[in-house]
């Protein structure tokens, strides 16, 4: 598919302050087509101010922004952009059918009705008023509206918020095959299992900075932490003052200890207790990787925009 995997969407050292709040402080984003980045971090990091940017939608202090190598908010760029904000303003009387009618208008190839109801599974919805939907069919109907134009990039703010498993799963699909289509896709997330199943590169935003950017599988072998679980008797407090140990707790028969270097903390739980069984030892996953980004503890260090 022609573009996939160029630049679609970037940012470029790009800064922004509300008053004393540093909402971006210099930040590089790049989206490219065919592939889904997926944008984390936590309350406040900055995640809707980067795509506020990117969609023109506010100016930056410094640093450029560019759609399609053009500025945001030119006309034709726009046309080419899908976008699903966490508030959407989309008024209560229509019909979903007329919405989507509506919406498909705006654009000279749209999905077709049939294909749009598919993908989001609007099935039995399109006659009743938006206003009357449940919170998750609404953000369904949103989807629909934001990928009825058949955009090149799509921007989805939080799009699986209050939606049940059987609809967040739904959704995944229709991001897979939009991205499969060469659809170039920036998320927001605060489920890192979302992260996990749709991404091909993830960006770790922390008061306003980048503060990890990579593969998914990247991230996780950046980290060097290891969980490891065992039956023993051992006190955790005892455990817990070895070298290379984290943290070291009990749950019941239970210990469990997070290390920074697995081997030399399971020969002495070995040595210390012949009685030990059940012993586990698993990679942190990017849930763990992120929280110990996100809390600045990384012994090893991130990737830090400079050096992106
Ligand atoms: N229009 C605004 N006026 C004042 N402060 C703002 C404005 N927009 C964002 N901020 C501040 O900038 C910071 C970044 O906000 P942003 O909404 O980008 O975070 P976020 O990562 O999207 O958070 P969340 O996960 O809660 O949606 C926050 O401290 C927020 O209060």
């Amino acid at each position: 598919m022609n573009g996939e995997h160029t630049v679609l969407a970037r940012l470029d050292r790009v800064r922004k302050a509300y008053g004393k709040v540093e909402a971006l402080a210099g930040v590089d984003l790049k989206v490219r087509g065919g592939q889904l980045l997926a944008l984390l971090g936590p309350n406040g990091a900055g995640k809707s101010t980067a795509i506020g940017m990117l969609l023109g939608l506010d100016t930056v202090d410094a640093g450029t922004v560019a759609l399609f190598g053009a500025p945001p908010h030119d006309m034709t760029v726009r046309r080419r952009v899908g976008v699903m904000l966490q508030s959407a303003g989309i008024p209560d009387t229509l019909k979903i059918v007329e919405l989507l009618e509506l919406t498909r208008s705006y654009y000279a190839q749209p999905r077709s009705l049939a294909d749009c109801v598919a993908l989001a599974g609007l099935d039995g919805l399109l006659e009743r008023r938006y206003g009357r939907l449940s919170g998750g069919q609404q953000r369904r109907v949103q989807f629909a509206l934001a990928v009825c134009g058949r955009p090149q990039l799509l921007f989805l703010d939080e799009p699986t918020t209050g939606l049940d498993i059987e609809a967040r799963r739904m959704l995944w699909r229709a991001i897979r095959e939009l991205v499969a289509e060469g659809c170039g896709v920036l998320l927001t997330t605060h489920y890192l299992e979302e992260a996990e199943a749709l991404a091909d590169r993830v960006a770790v935003l922390d008061r306003g900075r980048l503060v990890a950017e990579g593969t998914v599988d990247e991230l996780r072998n950046h980290l060097v932490q290891r969980r490891i679980r065992c039956l023993s008797a051992l006190p955790a407090e005892v455990v817990a003052g070895w070298p290379h140990v984290l943290d070291a707790r009990r749950d019941g028969a239970r210990l469990e200890i997070v290390s920074d270097a697995a081997e030399p903390v399971v020969r002495r739980l070995l040595a210390d207790d012949a009685a030990l069984s059940g012993l586990e030892v698993q990679r942190a996953g990017l849930a763990e990787a992120f929280l110990e980004l996100t809390r600045g503890v990384s012994g090893a260090e991130p990737h830090t925009q400079e050096a992106a």
